[in-house]
């Protein structure tokens, strides 16, 4: 990524020494009105990238591509793997962390694995410098990841939730 952005060799992936993984299991029971309820509210991962298991042969996650939710069929053995807010930060919004949700079937349980993939609390993450210019001013704020945390789950999960400035 740093070679595709032409950034400053080490400059992004200094802030992933040591990085740390957090997992979430999603259970979705069936619900017999799927159309009144929502397995998982809008929103993106406080996380780097997030590495997820759709478990079941159930389908439930969307994401929001132009304006439109798009069904992500589960593949066997597959992950699906999101580019998520921390990146869209450090890349000053070049790579955009998604907006998804989980939605609930009215007959199958659905189960997901989700892996969340972000630097340690305390490390500083902000727009990195080499993609900051007078013409890409910066987006977001700079701060620790343990600020950014407090943030992120200060608020209510819905829809995107990057700092802007
Ligand atoms: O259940 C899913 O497919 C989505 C789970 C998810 O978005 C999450 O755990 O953050
Ligand atoms: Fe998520």
């Amino acid at each position: 990524m740093e070679k595709a952005l032409k950034v400053v060799p080490n400059e992004m992936l200094e802030v992933f020494d040591d990085i740390s993984q957090t997992m979430r299991m999603n259970y979705y029971p069936p619900c017999p009105h799927p159309e009144n309820v929502i397995g998982l509210n809008p929103h993106s991962d406080a996380a780097a990238l997030t590495i997820l298991l759709q478990a079941s042969d159930v389908e439930g996650l969307q994401i929001k591509k132009d304006g439109q939710w798009i069904p992500i069929k589960p593949l066997n053995n597959a992950f699906v793997i999101n580019v998520e807010d921390i990146l869209e930060i450090l890349t000053n919004g070049i790579y955009r962390g998604i907006e998804h949700r989980a939605t609930v079937n009215s007959k199958k349980e659905r189960i997901s694995i989700a892996s969340f993939h972000k630097p340690q609390m305390s490390k500083v993450i902000g727009p990195t410098p080499t993609l900051v210019t007078p013409e890409t001013p910066a987006l977001f704020k700079t701060l620790t990841v343990e600020d950014y945390y407090k943030a992120y789950f200060s608020r209510y999960l819905q829809g995107k939730s990057c700092l802007i400035l």
